[in-house]
C-alpha cells in the first residue's frame, strides 16, 4: 500500500488523534448532570471521573516517551488510540461508576500517548527551522478539540445522551487508528529526504542515528541512558519550571479560576465573565502559530519567549491590579487577548528542550518537560482554593490571582537561564 508522503497530512491525521485526546480531556463538565442522574453520581464523584484523565496523562508522560523513542511513534499512537477507542465503548456502556472510572482511566492512558508522539513525528518529518510554527499549530488543533467538547458535545449529548455521544466518539476515534495503520510511517521514504535539498535537514539526519528505535529495542540500558541525559540536562529543568509556572497559570486560570476571579473582580455577571475568558482563549489560538512563526523566522526561541514572557508579567499586572482601580471593561478585552496570546508562548519550551536533547530521545525529553504544567495546575489551583478558603470576595480573588503574577514573572526570570537549541545545533555542524 502506498504509504502518505506528505509530511503536513501526517501531522493532520497525528493532529486529530491529538484532538480527539483534548476532547476528552473536557468533556465531563458538559455531561455531569445526566451522569449523576443516571449513576447516582456525586459532585466529588464527577470530579474524580474528570480528574482519572488528568492523573493517568500527567503520570504517563515519561513511559510514554520512553515508548515512543523505543517503539516509534506510529506503534505508540495505534496503540493509545485503540486504549481510547475501548475505553469509549466502555464508558458509554458502563453500568456502574466504577467501569466509568475505568473506562475514563483507559481514555486517559490512550491520550497521553499522543503529545510525545506528535513531536517525534514532527522531528523526524519537519526543518528544523519549522518546528516552532508546527509545534504552535499542535497547541491550536489541541484547543479545538477542547472547544468542540463544550457547546458541540452538549448538542450531540442532547440528542443522543452521553452514552450516544461516547459511541460517536469511539466511531471518529477510529479514523486516525485506520489511517496511521495503513498509510502512515514513522519517518519519511527516503526521496523525501534528497526532495528536501536543504543542507541543514542532511546534516542534522547525519547528526542523529538512522534507526534509534531498532537500537533501543536491542539495547534496554538505553531507555536508562536517555532518562539519563534527559534529567541531568539543566536545560530541560529550566524549560520544565517555565512550563510549570506558565502554563500552570493557564491552565488553573482558563480551567477553573478565571470566570469567577472576572466575575468578583470585575463586578460582571458569570455569563459575560464566560464569554471574556473566550477572548483569553482566542488570543491562545492566534498567539500559539504566531510566535512559533516569529521564533522560526528569527531562529531565535529564548528572546522571542522572553519578550513575551515580559508582556505576560504585564498582562497580569493589569488584569489584576491595575484595571480593577479603574473599572476600564473596554481595555479588558484587549488585555485578556494579549495575556492569552503570550501564555501560550512557553510551546517554545518544548521546541527549546528537543533542539537540546539528541533526537533518538525527543520522546522522553517532550514527556519529561510536559509532566510539569500538570502539576503546576493543580499545584496553583490549590494555592488559589487556600485564599478561598474562609470567603469568596472581591479581594481574595485578587490575592489568589497574584499567584498568575507571580508565576509569570518566576517563568521570566527563569528564562534568563535557557539556552539557544538552534545555535547550539548549528555550532555542532561546523
Ligand atoms: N488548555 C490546555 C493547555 C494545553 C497546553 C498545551 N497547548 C499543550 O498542548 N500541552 C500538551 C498537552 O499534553 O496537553
Amino acid at each position: 500500500m502506498k504509504k502518505i508522503s506528505s509530511k503536513y497530512v501526517v501531522w493532520l491525521v497525528f493532529g486529530l488523534a491529538f484532538m480527539i485526546g483534548f476532547f476528552h480531556r473536557y468533556s465531563i463538565g458538559i455531561i455531569a448532570d445526566p451522569l449523576r442522574e443516571d449513576l447516582l453520581l456525586s459532585t466529588a464523584g464527577i470530579s474524580l471521573l474528570s480528574s482519572m484523565y488528568f492523573y493517568t496523562y500527567g503520570f504517563l508522560q515519561i513511559p510514554c516517551g520512553i515508548m515512543v523513542d523505543a517503539q516509534g511513534p506510529r506503534r505508540v499512537v495505534l496503540m493509545g488510540m485503540s486504549a481510547v477507542f475501548i475505553g469509549s465503548i466502555f464508558f458509554a456502556l458502563s453500568p456502574t461508576p466504577i467501569l466509568l472510572y475505568i473506562a475514563r482511566a483507559l481514555i486517559g492512558f490512550g491520550a497521553a500517548t499522543v503529545f510525545t508522539s506528535i513531536f517525534k513525528i514532527q522531528a523526524l518529518w519537519f526543518k528544523p527551522t519549522e518546528f516552532a510554527t508546527i509545534a504552535g499549530m499542535t497547541a491550536v488543533i489541541g484547543n479545538v478539540g477542547g472547544m468542540l467538547a463544550t457547546a458541540p458535545f452538549y448538542h450531540l449529548t442532547n440528542a443522543l445522551g452521553w452514552r450516544g455521544g461516547h459511541l460517536i466518539l469511539a466511531i471518529i476515534t477510529l479514523m486516525p487508528i485506520l489511517i496511521i495503520y495503513g498509510w502512515i510511517t514513522d519517518r519519511p521514504p527516503a526521496k523525501n529526504d534528497a526532495e528536501e535539498g536543504k543542507e541543514e535537514y542532511k546534516k542534522l539526519e547525519k547528526s542523529t542515528e538512522k534507526q534509534p528505535q531498532k537500537q533501543l529495542q536491542k539495547q534496554p540500558q538505553k531507555i536508562t541512558e536517555g532518562l539519563k541525559v534527559v534529567v541531568s540536562n539543566p536545560y530541560a529543568w529550566v524549560n520544565a519550571v517555565i512550563l510549570f509556572m506558565v502554563f500552570g497559570s493557564y491552565m488553573s486560570f482558563s480551567g477553573l479560576w478565571g470566570p469567577h476571579f472576572l466575575r468578583y473582580v470585575y463586578e460582571i455577571p458569570l455569563e459575560q465573565a464566560a464569554n471574556l475568558i473566550m477572548i483569553y482563549m482566542a488570543g491562545v489560538l492566534i498567539g500559539s502559530p504566531a510566535i512559533g512563526m516569529i521564533s522560526d523566522r528569527l531562529q531565535k526561541r529564548k528572546r522571542v519567549l522572553q519578550t513575551a514572557l515580559l508582556l505576560l508579567v504585564a498582562g497580569w499586572a493589569m488584569m489584576i491590579l491595575i484595571l480593577p482601580a479603574f473599572q476600564k471593561m473596554w481595555l479588558l478585552i484587549p488585555v485578556l487577548f494579549i495575556t492569552g496570546s503570550v501564555s501560550i508562548s512557553p510551546m517554545l519550551c518544548f521546541t527549546n528542550t528537543k533542539e537540546l536533547i539528541p533526537q533518538e530521545y525527543t520522546g522522553i525529553a517532550t514527556g519529561f518537560v510536559n509532566m510539569a504544567p500538570f502539576f503546576g495546575t493543580s499545584v496553583i489551583n490549590s494555592l488559589f482554593a487556600w485564599f478561598l478558603r474562609t470567603e469568596e470576595t472581591a479581594a481574595t480573588y485578587q490575592a489568589g490571582a497574584l499567584l498568575f503574577l507571580l508565576a509569570a514573572i518566576i517563568g521570566f526570570t527563569a528564562s534568563f537561564l535557557m539556552k539557544e537549541g538552534l545555535e547550539t545545533k548549528a555550532n555542532k555542524m561546523h
